[in-house]
């Protein structure tokens, strides 16, 4: 089947936030092409461009940062995204930071409702507007997309259509306190790193399935946040954290999730090519393209 290639490179978010080279770099690094070699019909129509809206345009709406650019790159993320899916591809969107899952996971959800998500990442991104210390909306988009927290008015487009029981986390190891009250609450599951040294990524991945994804019957949205793997394997990254997974673990879980034939949407979010020196940028970029393969049917043989 087809896979629809659209980058979004939201300027004005990403701008801020120094991630807007990563999908450029990954399709310079012929991405598109390593795709169609695995026999997908690839849909490229170039990088999406969002018009910058000034800071002076834009202030914080309590403590959240950029709001509105925000608010409008993954607005237009989840028209394209869900545009895509309901012409029965599958979209891949290269980020660019991770809030801009708000915008991939609603659109997925506006074609699949009963989609699950796995999420794969150092960080748990379900802070809320109260919970918040940074603003950084990065660290919010899961808290958005399951309806938790005050509401916000620039993001009641965001439909609260995932469900709890319906996210799975792999890779946590820098939660904030609020968000572990808010996983612990809504009985959100979450293997951390903590569990991928117990029970081996292998079971791991197995019980996140299980989860989410009893029948292997839903349709799953992988959400891939690069700095789920360790800094020095994925050093070029907005908040590189230590004990991280490996490269292989990282591989795994795309393999894994590829194996079970559900796979309807992917993000390869957290390239920040531009943070690091070009060899750490260049590894960087060269993994993010190395695991969209591998969760697009890449196998070993
Ligand atoms: N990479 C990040 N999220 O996945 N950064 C923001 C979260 C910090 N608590
Ligand atoms: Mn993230
Ligand atoms: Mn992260
Ligand atoms: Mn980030």
């Amino acid at each position: 089947s087809s896979v629809s290639r659209f980058l979004p490179d939201p300027k004005t978010v990403a701008a801020k936030l120094g991630v807007d080279k990563g999908p450029i770099h990954l399709v310079e690094a012929g991405l598109p092409k390593q795709l169609a070699e695995l026999g997908w019909k690839v849909q490229f129509d170039g990088h999406h461009q969002f018009e910058e809206i000034p800071t002076e345009d834009d202030p914080p709406i309590g403590k959240l940062k950029n709001p509105r650019s925000v608010s409008r790159v993954c607005q237009a993320v989840a028209k394209v995204v869900g545009d895509h899916a309901k012409k029965g591809q599958l979209p891949l969107t290269l980020g660019g930071d991770h809030s801009l899952a708000m915008g991939t996971i609603s659109g997925t959800l506006e074609k699949y409702p009963d989609a699950c998500v796995i999420w794969v990442d150092a960080h748990a991104d379900i802070n809320t507007a109260e919970t918040t210390d940074s603003g950084n909306i990065h660290g919010m988009p899961a808290s958005f997309l399951l309806g938790i927290g005050p509401k916000v008015e620039e993001f009641s487009w965001v439909k609260p259509l995932l469900k709890p029981h319906r996210i799975v986390y792999i890779g946590l190891r820098d939660v904030d306190q609020g968000e572990r009250r808010i996983l612990r609450e809504h009985g959100i599951k979450a293997f951390s790193m903590h569990e991928v040294d117990k029970y081996g990524i292998g079971r791991v991945v197995e019980m996140a399935l299980d989860h989410v994804n009893p029948g292997r019957k839903l349709p799953i949205h992988l959400s891939f946040d690069v700095d789920a793997l360790d800094p020095s394997v994925a050093p070029s990254t907005g908040t590189p954290v230590r004990g991280g997974l490996t490269f292989r673990e990282g591989h795994y879980i795309c393999e894994a999730v590829y194996e079970t034939g559900c796979l309807v949407a992917l993000d390869i979010m957290e390239v920040n090519p531009s943070l690091a020196d070009s060899e750490s940028a260049k590894q960087t970029v060269a993994v993010g393209c190395s695991l969209a393969r591998s969760a697009l049917g890449e196998t070993l043989l």
